[in-house]
């Protein structure tokens, strides 16, 4: 019998980010693309993002999480579903142990400690951003090396350009623009994600500075789509919007599911994420499903 028949899940969401948690530990079972489709498309389990804990492979570390988007690719971050997953291990009966305000999570692309800051409120140490492509961590002094020309459109849009590239332990192009609100993002997001200047897609952002420490974002998602929010999109933001002097190390980002609060330390480089989580309910995985994925 496979693994996922009948399995527990939890669905959740972080600031309308469609989150399911999925607890695997205990077998080595490896969710396959098919099957992380086939979970998206059944209704009380739909997904942006399916986080799957395994057990911990490093000593010290409480899970291994790997992440999958709504079309069946793995993710190596993801701000909003960390902080699901953190809730789920200190607060689910079943899965949590409420001794815990701490945890360590693991994935394909780090380490990602949470820290419990209230009920629902959960800080994620995202790590040190990447330039995008070439993996060199970004710690002050700089260059902007990320910047490049990219020209769309005209569709029916304004035209956009010379995005800044960072990796948060997955590929970010942000745009900083007036509005994000004026663009047609669900007919350029699938244009830019595939975009052959992005090696492995995309997660595409439009950012406004409203302030220095305010900016307004719409994400693309690779792999999702539009979403109502996106954690690591959120830290690409302000960490983009500090190289180009445009804001704040410390800013508000608001979304459309809500604000999330991230900070660029000064000390160590890292990335800090703090912002809510939202229970909706559990379910089973139909068995059924699983046999026609397979
Ligand atoms: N929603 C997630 C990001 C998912 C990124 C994923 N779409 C990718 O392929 O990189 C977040 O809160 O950070």
């Amino acid at each position: 019998m496979n693994a996922l028949a009948n399995r527990r899940f939890l669905k959740m969401n972080g600031l309308g980010n469609q989150i399911t948690v999925l607890d695997l530990r205990g077998t080595k079972h490896v969710v396959s693309e098919a099957e992380a489709r086939a979970i998206a498309s059944e209704p009380r389990a739909r997904f942006d993002q399916l986080m799957v804990l395994h057990d911990a492979v490093t000593p010290g570390t409480d899970a291994f999480v790997r992440i999958y988007n709504t079309d069946g690719s793995e993710a190596g971050a993801c701000g909003n579903g960390t902080r699901c997953v953190a809730w789920a291990m200190v607060a689910d009966p079943q899965m949590g142990d409420a001794a815990k305000t701490r945890l360590a999570l693991q994935t394909k692309a780090g380490l990602l400690p949470a820290v419990r800051e209230g009920e629902t409120l959960f800080t994620v140490d995202m790590g040190v951003p990447r330039l995008a492509w070439d993996q060199i961590p970004l710690a002050e002094p700089f260059e902007d090396t990320s910047r490049f020309e990219l020209q769309i459109g005209p569709i029916d849009s304004p035209v956009l350009h010379t995005p800044c590239a960072v990796n948060m332990g997955n590929p970010h192009a942000v745009f900083f623009v007036e509005d994000p609100y004026a663009y047609n993002l669900e007919q350029i997001g699938p244009l830019l994600e595939n975009h052959p200047i992005f090696p492995d897609r995309a997660n595409i952002e439009l950012a406004a500075v409203k302030a220095p420490d305010h900016i307004v974002l719409r994400v693309w998602e690779r792999g999702a789509g539009i979403t109502q929010a996106c954690g690591s999109g959120a830290c690409a933001a302000l960490v983009a919007a500090v190289r180009r002097e445009l804001s704040a190390r410390k800013a508000t980002v608001s979304l459309p599911g809500g604000d999330l609060a991230i900070e660029w330390r000064e000390s160590d480089a890292h990335v800090l994420m703090t912002g809510p989580v939202e229970f909706e309910w559990e379910g089973w995985i139909d068995p059924a499903l699983i046999e026609r994925a397979a």
